[in-house]
């Protein structure tokens, strides 16, 4: 395959960023892209590529490649507003950052990478809107290789969830392997990860991000996500569920180890309130709703762990957002089932997996490695005593969220 058509132009001029790489990840809710922009041409210290490489166990016989600084942008789209993401790559003239197949030199048609069932079902769409044709490629290899890529080159990139406080992990990267991934996405996929490309897809459910917010648009009216998920916030779950000290009088039931404050049945009060859905306020709803499926997505994980001897969990996708509800009630979830021995770990870029997967295989055209040196968090970070914590801000205008600055070497 060719040079991306973008990168041959940059060889000749110094323009201040201009984008290449763009790679697509259409989901069932959401569309993800992640592309690069190059700040401009460096030539970083070798020695230190050198060490950084030996670090992440890359081959040094690139070095001497031109090294690019630049940084990684990721935005999202609601898949229903498709044409937004059409605009949005028109407008910022992402179209550049795709290449031409060498095997046909003659042919002028610009391949993008995507992944996500949507690759698939919109390809018509972008060929005929914007001239592109996507390269497709599978889903569970792209959410393989993009949680890799973030667990092993991004530093503060895992973090685990306890009693409110966000944690950071330090993630050696000899003892990674093997680890379960739970993407929740409009689904949730289980997939037991045992080294680079090296993964099965062990369980699933179809209970996932696609049932909260489907569920909760029905039940509460909401108009959008993020208000579905803010509205939790002002909720009680206690209004709708039915808890065991509700089914035994107020009390434990001590015996096989529950206490009167867990839920028995999900929506079970429901039954016997004699109320109708407007008797019940939205917040408490949503509350419910969050709760029951973070549970029985934490539950189900935690089970495909013990099936296979996992100790490690991460949890990534866009439902989960950074919220602190739902990555608490999947740890608390982890923890009761596992009775501690298995622990929720959460990736801060939660929902581009399979953008970044897509976007690491250019590899195989002309990028052979992505070198990443500093983080440039978009969301405040603040440090407490018990460590780092990261605040993500549900209210944030834009829908791109924070870049990484990066350097690609080997174009
Ligand atoms: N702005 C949003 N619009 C719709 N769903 C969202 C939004 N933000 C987060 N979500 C949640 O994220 C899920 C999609 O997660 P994602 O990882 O992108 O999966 P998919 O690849 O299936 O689109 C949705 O089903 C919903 O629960
Ligand atoms: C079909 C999917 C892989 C598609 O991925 P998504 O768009 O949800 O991210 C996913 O929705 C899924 O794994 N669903 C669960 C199917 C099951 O195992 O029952």
């Amino acid at each position: 395959m060719d040079l991306l058509a973008a990168v041959s132009n940059q060889q000749n001029s110094q323009p201040q960023s201009q984008i290449s790489h763009l790679a697509l990840d259409i989901g069932g809710s959401l569309i993800k892209l992640v592309y690069f922009s190059r700040i401009n041409d460096s030539c970083r210290d070798n020695d230190e590529l050198r060490s950084h490489n030996e670090s992440l166990g890359v081959s040094n016989s690139d070095t001497s490649q031109p090294i690019l600084e630049g940084r990684l942008h990721f935005a999202k789209f609601e898949t229903s507003k498709i044409n937004d993401c059409l605009e949005f790559i028109r407008s910022k003239k992402l179209r550049l950052g795709g290449f031409h197949d060498c095997t046909s030199p003659s042919s002028d048609k610009i391949f993008i990478k995507a992944t996500g069932g949507g690759a698939y079902k919109f390809a018509d769409l972008f060929k005929e809107k914007l001239g592109i044709s996507l390269d497709k490629e599978d889903e569970m290899d792209c959410l393989v290789t993009g949680a890799n890529f973030l667990l092993k080159a991004v530093p503060q990139e895992a973090f685990t969830y306890l009693d409110g406080q966000k944690e950071f992990v330090q993630i050696d990267h000899n003892d990674l392997y093997p680890y379960l991934l739970v993407n929740i996405g409009s689904g949730v996929s289980m997939i037991k990860v045992d080294g680079d490309g090296k993964f099965e897809r062990v369980s699933g459910t179809n209970v996932g991000g696609g049932t909260f917010w489907g569920l909760g648009r029905l039940l509460t009216k909401c108009k959008n996500f993020d208000e579905l998920l803010e509205l939790s916030q002002l909720g009680n779950n206690r209004v709708v569920d039915m808890l065991v000290g509700d089914i035994y009088g107020g009390t434990d039931y001590a015996k096989i180890g529950l206490s009167a404050t867990t839920i028995a049945s999900s929506f079970g009060k429901a039954i016997s309130d004699n109320k109708e859905l407007e008797d019940y306020k939205p917040e408490d709803i949503s509350r419910s709703l969050l709760r029951m499926i973070s549970n029985n997505i934490g539950q189900i994980s935690y089970l495909n762990a013990l099936r296979f001897g996992l100790k490690r969990i991460f949890f990534a996708g866009f439902f989960i957002r950074g919220h602190a509800y739902t990555l608490d009630t999947i740890s608390v979830a982890v923890h009761f089932w596992s009775k501690g021995e298995a622990k929720a770990m959460f990736l801060r870029h939660e929902g581009f997996l399979g953008a970044l997967g897509a976007f690491m295989s250019y590899e195989k055209q002309s990028l052979h490695g992505l070198m990443v040196h500093k983080i440039l968090p978009r969301f405040p970070i603040s440090v407490s005593s018990a460590g780092d914590k990261i605040y993500c801000s549900l209210n944030s205008d834009s829908n791109e969220n924070e870049g990484i600055e990066c350097t690609v070497y080997g174009m």
